[in-house]
């Protein structure tokens, strides 16, 4: 029954309702009829619902008991061993309706909160190395197809979700969309599976059938339809930054860390995670347009006072030949004759290079390894390391000439020698990755050396100037590049105390051991390359101790081959413009 505050409220929204209605209601017929309507005692009890309902909400109760069916039927067969007086009878026979049996047993439902989907189990490693947020899709297929297609993403390799059929199981469910990615079907992994190897594994079941699924990104991003992924070029810890808003809410990063950008919305501060620390909570990082300002700003009165950003005259490197033995002493010494990198100051400061995974399929050739350092730095002992090593694994280019075969050499084996017109013409036709003069003669590695070594299915460590990579920082020889540098100048002395090198262009038997001229040569060298070629380095490896650089570059380079994932420049695979110069214009000064 209806409070009397609650009986008079209802009649006064009756009346108010009828009043609003006279002038509308043309026929007396009608008005009864709403009367009669509005005062209905199911509608009045249907109030009173309503407002407990809300009153309830609010309190946001409880259930005492979720298992009230078994309790009164628990409660009923004691009741009907004592029989006696009527109205335990009368409990008894009311516990033991049907209808009061189905209210307990959907109150229980309710209270067990038994009306949400159950999940199927997850297998304990199923969410583990998972940087995107998953969900876990149950659907029961019919004999029906799901009603939609699946493609490989040519960029991330990933299987996603291509078109959703309008009345489709799957466009029914609400659950799946375009752009999802397809992780696992029935516990089955997709990865490295091509989508008609996929299909069997659908059209096959029946039933209940469970994806993995990595959602497709909010709908900002799914205009883009693409994933953002950035290598960072520099060290960014907020904890320096006096400009950044919160430093909490901002994500510390160092050079060569790849970032997914989630938002480019703000023209200051982007937002990303950084792949690999566990988390999937975005951050603020300064935008490519900020970093340029600020470097901009910190470097004006160094470009003033500093030092010459051009390389030192002291700088020997560019021409590292591939020979396999240490013989001729002339292709080293020819390394003179290259001019180093230009000033930088006209070019932008690295900020961040847009990157794409790649996933490597083990049919496909292996990445061209670049190996770039300061002249006397270790590059050709590291390399003559690595061929000693695994020389199944590594090779390197045999160079041209256009000098005479001595006695002790072999075509093909120390060097092509060719015709001054023959490599003059390989010039004109680009097809040196570098060459050079040397006591009227012609030196150079070509590329079509370069594809050799690659096509006998070895990973070529090719040593160039670093003004060279660009010749090969192509999507067909997707270089790594590693930068080797040279320790601490205290370590340089430890290290170098009995090393020789080649030095003296003029004298055939110039090996002497290194001054501290050399060593700060080397170090200003590398500081030089780096801040002019440092936005394509992989990777850095300080030759201190020579062992040990040995070693983390082989174990290095031993992991690029396994890799699931390598992250490359996007310009490599996507011709059109990337996200990131649409968003931000085009970043020029990065090959
Ligand atoms: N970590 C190291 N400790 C001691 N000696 C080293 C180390 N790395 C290289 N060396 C020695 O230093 C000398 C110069 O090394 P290497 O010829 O490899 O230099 P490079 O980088 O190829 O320079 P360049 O092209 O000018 O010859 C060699 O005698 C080499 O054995």
């Amino acid at each position: 029954m209806l409070s009397r505050t609650e009986h008079r409220g209802v009649c006064r929204l009756i009346s108010s309702v009828m009043s609003g209605t006279e002038s509308h209601t043309d026929r007396e017929e009608d008005y009864r009829f709403l009367h009669s309507m509005l005062m209905e005692k199911k509608l009045h009890l249907l109030f009173k619902i309503h407002e407990r309902l809300r009153r309830f909400e609010k309190r946001g109760p409880v259930p005492v008991q979720d298992h009230a069916a078994g309790l009164a039927s628990d409660l009923a067969e004691e009741l009907i061993c004592q029989c006696g007086r009527d109205r335990v009878k009368e409990l008894a026979a009311l516990l033991s309706k049907p209808n009061f049996k189905s209210l307990l047993s959907v109150h229980d439902a309710v209270a067990q909160r038994d009306f949400e989907p159950s999940l199927p189990p997850l297998s304990d490693d199923s969410l583990e190395d998972d940087q995107d947020s998953v969900k876990i899709v149950s659907l029961v297929k019919t004999k029906d197809p799901l009603g939609a297609t699946i493609r490989r993403d040519r960029a991330t390799g990933a299987i996603v979700v291509a078109r959703i059929m309008r009345g489709g199981a799957a466009d029914k469910s609400g659950l799946i969309h375009e752009g999802d990615e397809l992780k696992e079907v029935n516990g089955v992994s997709l990865e490295h599976m091509k989508p008609k190897e996929i299909l069997p594994l659908l059209t096959g079941s029946q039933g209940e059938v469970t994806f993995k699924i990595v959602p497709a990104s909010t709908t900002e991003e799914m205009s883009s339809n693409k994933k953002l992924f950035m290598r960072a070029l520099f060290d960014y810890d907020p904890n320096d930054d006096p400009a950044v808003p919160c430093k909490d809410a901002a994500v510390a990063f160092k050079r060569g860390d790849v970032l997914r950008v989630v938002s480019m919305e703000d023209d200051t501060w982007w937002q990303a995670c950084r792949l690999g620390d566990g988390s999937t909570r975005a951050g603020l990082i300064p935008s490519q347009q900020l970093h340029e300002r600020s470097r901009v700003a910190l470097q004006r009165p160094k470009r003033i006072l500093g030092p010459s950003l051009s390389f030192p005259a002291g700088l020997r490197r560019s021409f590292r030949l591939g020979r396999k033995s240490g013989r001729d002493g002339e292709a080293a010494r020819s390394k003179r004759w290259s001019a180093g990198l230009h000033p930088r100051s006209s070019i932008r400061p690295p900020t961040y290079k847009e990157v794409i995974p790649y996933h490597r399929d083990p049919k496909d050739r292996h990445r061209l390894v670049v190996l770039v350092g300061p002249g006397g730095v270790g590059v050709d002992e590291l390399k003559r390391r690595l061929l000693i090593s695994d020389p199944d694994l590594f090779g390197v280019t045999v160079p041209y000439t256009t000098r005479e075969r001595s006695r002790l050499e072999t075509e093909g084996v120390d060097y092509h020698f060719v015709s001054v017109h023959m490599f003059e013409e390989d010039i004109l036709n680009h097809r040196f990755v570098e060459y050079g003069r040397y006591k009227g003669h012609y030196y150079g590695t070509s590329l079509d050396s370069v594809h050799r070594v690659m096509a006998e299915g070895k990973v070529c460590l090719l040593d160039v100037h670093p003004n060279k990579i660009k010749h090969v920082y192509t999507s067909e020889f997707k270089p790594y590049v590693v930068f080797v540098r040279p320790p601490s100048i205290e370590e340089l002395r430890i290290t170098r105390r009995r090393a020789k090198f080649l030095s003296d262009e003029e004298d055939e038997n110039s090996a002497r051991i290194f001054t501290e001229e050399d060593f700060e040569d080397m170090i200003n060298s590398a500081e030089t390359i780096e801040s002019q070629c440092g936005h394509l380095f992989d990777k850095e490896i300080v030759n201190g101790d020579v062992a040990v650089a040995f070693r983390e570059l082989k174990v290095d380079l031993e992991n690029l081959k396994e890799a699931k994932v390598q992250w490359i420049p996007a310009k490599w695979i996507c011709s059109l413009p990337t996200n990131a110069q649409r968003s931000v214009g085009h970043s020029g000064g990065w090959i």
